[in-house]
């Protein structure tokens, strides 16, 4: 019997300024968006098909400055996760690598899907991590890795994403795991309430794609 899995939760981590939302956004409508909001987490849903298998997925874009707390309970919500540093940044990397030894010590090893993803490729002669550093740090967390412009192309956000919610599905498959529900008060905005809330037009979409 095939088994199927109904819902895979990415929550996207990073740096206030490293593109977390152009990232997302690319990936859900394959648009790329100058400037957005930081006020608050967005969470989108959307329904991916892929492996001929479909799967309603909700991907938490966080704000870069959550709050510590907001971050436990990200932690404990997510199946997947995407870390999100800028090349251009270094102290973007280094929050990066401290939130992969986060997600190290909080989650159980082998039981959850992360990638590392180092933003903004498109912007060479600002960059300040080389690929090999990014490379090095996925080895050492056992986690993915992809360097991506979210400015240039969607398809780096795109295999990064499938790259994910496939490794994530493969483990909710071997690991079936109870569901943990987000508290109201870290989510500021949900897609299907969010319509006519925000003030950026991607954001009152609800994407649907097949990957
Ligand atoms: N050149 C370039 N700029 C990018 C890229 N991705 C994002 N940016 C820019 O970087 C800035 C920050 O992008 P956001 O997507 O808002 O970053 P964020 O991580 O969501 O930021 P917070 O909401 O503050 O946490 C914006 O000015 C984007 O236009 C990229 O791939 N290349």
């Amino acid at each position: 019997m095939k088994m199927t899995v109904n819902r895979i939760r990415v929550v996207v981590l990073g740096s206030a300024r490293s593109g977390k939302s152009a990232v997302v956004v690319r990936y859900l409508t394959k648009r790329y968006i100058g400037e957005y909001s930081s006020t608050g987490d967005f969470l989108y849903q959307h329904r991916a098909t892929f492996d001929g298998v479909s799967s309603e997925v909700e991907v938490l874009d966080t704000c870069g400055c959550a709050k510590r707390g907001c971050l436990a309970e990200h932690l404990r919500w997510g199946d997947a996760f995407a870390v999100v540093y800028s090349v251009c940044d270094r102290r973007s990397f280094l929050a990066a690598s401290e939130l992969l030894a986060l997600l190290e010590r909080t989650r159980l090893p082998g039981c959850t899907a992360v990638t590392l993803l180092g933003n903004k490729r498109d912007l060479e002669h600002a960059r300040v991590v080389k690929t090999e550093e990014g490379q090095e740090l996925s080895l050492r967390y056992g986690c993915q890795f992809y360097e991506v412009s979210a400015a240039e192309s969607s398809a780096g956000a795109a295999l990064a994403f499938q790259a994910l919610l496939r490794e994530a599905r493969s483990i909710a498959m071997l690991l079936p795991t109870p569901r943990r529900k987000l508290a109201a008060y870290s989510v500021s905005k949900v897609i299907g309430t969010i319509l006519g809330l925000s003030n950026k037009s991607v954001r009152k979409k609800r994407p649907s794609l097949s990957i």
